[in-house]
């Protein structure tokens, strides 16, 4: 017997949990809070911990306000949740977002992990990405994914589209390369190292960070029924664990 619609529609929206911030400074700071206590609680459990961070157009104020953070940041290993096939030191590449945002002030102490700059090719870094994944540890612990979301529902780098997300929705490596040629919001950037849901649901928690009216209608409608090659940011929300944290403003 199939499942109806409608419980599958409950089921998607009771693993999201909103905190919705009336402007930008109460956004950012339930969100660095979110991001601070999951560290805590990695580092309370072992040696250290793991912050992976998205790039894009949206989180760069929440890293900042972070970076300003008391923390144990020697402790903390920052990575990445995904990146563009482009040179480190260019615009659009989320290491070089990172290093300018977060890796500054009391958080210039934590230890950096890129994902393209491992290999020459971007195949290659996800091989070299792949074969140093470090969970489960007993001295490192995931703490927390950070994760973005486009208004066509993609979130990492899981574009609707892309060549090969079939085989990355499904695939028990926790780096897939995406090719995402003809995908309209990935732009330029259409060679791409993302974490697939298998590598996503090795974090304890799973924050997601977006604005506005357009991408909140985006969230809700995948949280009704439909598959997650639809909207990618469904494969998120489906994992299982703890609940998907969702922290938004206008
Ligand atoms: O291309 C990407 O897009 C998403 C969403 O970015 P935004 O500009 O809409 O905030 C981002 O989460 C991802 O890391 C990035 O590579």
């Amino acid at each position: 017997m199939s499942t109806p619609t409608s419980v599958v529609a409950s089921a998607r929206a009771a693993r999201v949990v909103w905190h919705a911030a009336a402007n930008e400074s109460g956004w950012i700071e339930a969100a660095v809070a979110g991001v601070r206590d999951a560290l805590q609680a990695g580092l309370a459990e072992a040696d250290e911990a793991w912050l992976l961070l998205s790039g894009g157009t949206t989180p760069a104020p929440v890293y900042g306000a972070l970076a300003r953070q008391a923390l144990d940041w020697a402790q903390v290993v920052v990575s990445l949740v995904d990146d563009r096939d482009v040179d480190p030191a260019a615009t659009g590449s989320n290491a070089r977002l990172i290093r300018d945002t977060l890796l500054q002030d009391r958080a210039a102490s934590a230890r950096f992990v890129p994902l393209r700059e491992s290999a020459p090719t971007l195949d290659a870094a996800v091989v070299a990405s792949n074969a140093r994944w470090p969970f489960p540890s007993a001295r490192a612990t995931f703490a927390v994914a950070v994760l973005g979301m486009g208004d066509d529902g993609h979130t990492a780098s899981l574009f609707p589209g892309a060549a090969n997300l079939d085989a990355a929705l499904v695939s028990r490596e926790p780096y897939a390369a995406i090719d995402a040629t003809g995908c309209p919001v990935a732009g330029a950037w259409t060679q791409r190292i993302s974490l697939t849901p298998s590598g996503l649901a090795a974090a304890r928690r799973r924050l997601l960070l977006i604005r506005g009216a357009d991408k909140r209608a985006v969230l809700e409608r995948a949280l009704t029924p439909g598959d997650a090659r639809d909207a990618p940011i469904r494969a998120a929300i489906d994992l299982q664990g703890a609940p998907l944290d969702v922290f938004w403003c206008p």
